[in-house]
């Protein structure tokens, strides 16, 4: 059942307490209660308006972040960004991140998932291992249009899964465009059927978390798979303001018991779990909870006054993150989405048909086509910057090119006249480590957010490689008498000087924290591989918190396996 407050589960017994409702929690929650005799409690901050309209439009992503249903917390200022404070979003609302975010749908790469393996010392997290739940995660449906789609995605690949996604299901002038170059320029923009195989080296097709033209959440999908199971109970607006112990076993705390309330100045309540406590409150918060339960490095936690019970230094280190940037071109035609932004009648009349039908223009995600490229001769353009290769391996780009059939850009508004096309530019091997710390121990205060962005020079090389990428694409001649001229400040950087501060003046994050409490052996691991947090007992992290280190694409495909 879902409830809207606490009150109602206080005197029930739960197997297991997942607390939050994201990519990991929802999948958490809906494989869980499965079993009849299992009884589950999901804990969720945010409220259980899912389907309200604008998590539903795809098109209407980006009105997302910033809204009431983001938690809407900020960085510290970036040193690498020229001391800017940037937002930092993260979904708030059954479905977590998965019901705001730009719907792209990624697995890792075989590279990615064996280097887990690796640095996990367990088997069980490399790609041969993994890849038959990867496979049998998705299931490939019908783009909104019901264009056919071969050619564009290998289904050999997918299988049958609770996820549905789709190929984007309205087409663009610009897509043939795209798909020309990889024919015209093959060595430097190869065409890759299928970014999903375990390989993404390519441009190739957007896969999305979208099905009939409608955003797919992990609450749409696996959780509303699970809504009627009487053995499974949902509570929403309540936030975990730690988890404590029970008892111990041998010298370690049994952390089964969770506390919680619905405002700061709100009674607090407590439940135990008889199984396992599941935090999947994201890489944010899932280390913000156990940093205020006394789970993490014991002096840092003594010195800001509170109690250690596990001395676990890895808890909030090990940020990574994405950074990325946007450049446009001018262009000569006027059949661009910029349309869509500057023309409120045209807006109603896509809306109405979205409303209508689940078709046209709002059904698009960010992005039809995306690129995962590496750098030329890469061994020799680390040495020369006296380092080795950050990427996992061959089959991981450095970095991530994202088409856009409009105008682009992370600091300027809309320009009034123009239209435009865009690339975004992401660095989706980065080498900048950040962490999460307390600015406050007030649990509903924000944590101090840290990713670092662009503090390590590495990843000012990768972004520069990535703007004279996207440079070098639309000067394909399937581009010719199309693209007029780069537009915006990026149009005056060419020398590494000049790139550089663009960068620092423009990287935004493209939202894909993870390895806050990350498996690995060690003090530089805060799970075994089979994500117990270490030094416990019955507490385990299930959420992209977990990656020991960030994949080479978008996150919420491997917060879901
Ligand atoms: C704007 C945006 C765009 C993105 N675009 C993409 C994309 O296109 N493709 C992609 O693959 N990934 C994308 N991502 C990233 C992806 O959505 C995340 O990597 C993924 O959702 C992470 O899953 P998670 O389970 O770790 O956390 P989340 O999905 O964030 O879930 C955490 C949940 O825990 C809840 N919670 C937190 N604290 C508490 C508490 N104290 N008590 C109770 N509940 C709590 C939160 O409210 C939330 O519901 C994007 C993310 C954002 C924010």
């Amino acid at each position: 059942a879902l409830f809207k407050g606490p009150a109602q589960v206080l005197n029930r017994t739960y197997d297991y307490i997942v607390v939050g409702a994201g990519a990991g929690g929802g999948v958490m929650a809906s494989r869980l209660s499965e079993d009849p005799h299992t009884r589950v409690l999901l804990i969720e901050a945010g409220g259980s308006d899912f389907l309200n309209i604008n998590l539903s439009v795809p098109g209407f992503a980006p009105t997302l972040p910033g809204s009431q249903f983001d938690w809407n917390f900020t960085t510290v200022p970036q040193a690498g960004l020229d001391d800017r404070i940037i937002n930092y979003p993260r979904g708030f609302v059954l479905g977590g991140s998965t019901s705001i975010n730009q719907m792209a749908f990624n697995r890792g790469t075989r590279d990615d998932y064996d280097r887990w393996a690796r640095v996990t010392g367990d088997d069980g997290w490399s790609f041969h291992k993994l890849y038959p739940f990867i496979k049998g995660m998705d299931t490939v449906t019908p783009p909104a249009d019901h264009h056919n789609t071969t050619g564009e995605f290998d289904p050999a690949v997918h299988g049958h899964g609770l996820l549905p996604i789709s190929l984007p299901g309205f087409l663009l002038p610009t897509d043939d465009k795209i798909i020309e170059t990889t024919d015209e320029l093959p060595e430097q923009f190869p065409f890759n059927l299928d970014y999903n195989s375990g390989d993404t080296v390519g441009v190739g097709w957007s896969q999305q978390t979208i099905q009939d033209g409608r955003r797919v959440s992990s609450a749409t999908s696996y959780l509303a798979a699970a809504f009627n199971r009487s053995n499974l109970d949902i509570v929403v607006n309540t936030h975990v303001t730690k988890v404590f112990p029970v008892g111990s076993e041998g010298h370690k705390p049994v952390v089964r018991g969770v506390e919680f309330a619905q405002s700061a100045d709100g009674p607090l309540y407590t439940s135990k779990a008889t199984k396992e406590v599941v935090l999947s409150a994201g890489s944010v918060k899932t280390p913000h909870i156990l940093l205020l339960s006394g789970i993490g490095d014991a002096a840092y936690l003594s010195s800001v006054g509170i109690n250690p019970i596990v001395d676990l230094p890895a808890v909030g280190q090990n940020l990574q993150d994405h950074p990325y940037l946007r450049i446009s071109w001018l262009v000569n035609s006027t059949d661009t989405l910029d349309n869509l932004q500057r023309n409120a009648t045209l807006a109603a009349a896509v809306l109405a048909e979205w409303q209508t039908n689940h078709t046209g223009p709002l059904v698009l995600g960010g992005g039809s086509q995306r690129a995962f490229l590496r750098i030329n001769d890469s061994d020799a353009f680390f040495a020369s910057l006296g380092t080795s290769d950050p990427s996992a391996g061959p089959t991981s780009g450095h970095y991530e090119l994202i088409t856009r059939n409009g105008f682009g850009a992370t600091r300027q508004a809309l320009p009034a006249e123009g239209h435009f096309f865009s690339f975004t530019i992401a660095v989706v091997s980065p080498s900048a480590r950040g962490n999460i710390t307390l600015a406050s121990t007030d649990p509903f205060a924000a944590p101090a957010i840290n990713p670092n962005f662009l503090a390590n020079p590495v990843d000012l090389a990768i972004m520069r490689s990535g703007i004279r990428a996207a440079r070098a694409f639309v000067s394909a001649p399937a581009w010719s008498g199309y693209i007029l001229s780069e537009f915006g400040p990026s149009a005056d950087a060419h020398t590494d000087d000049e790139l550089d501060a663009f960068s620092r003046n423009n990287t935004d994050t493209i939202d894909h924290p993870v390895g806050t409490v990350a498996m690995g052996k060690g003090v530089a691991g805060a799970l075994e591989p089979d994500l117990r947090v270490k030094g416990t007992v019955g507490l385990r992290v299930v959420d992209a918190s977990a990656f020991p280190f960030i994949i080479s694409g978008h996150t919420q495909g491997e917060s879901t396996v």
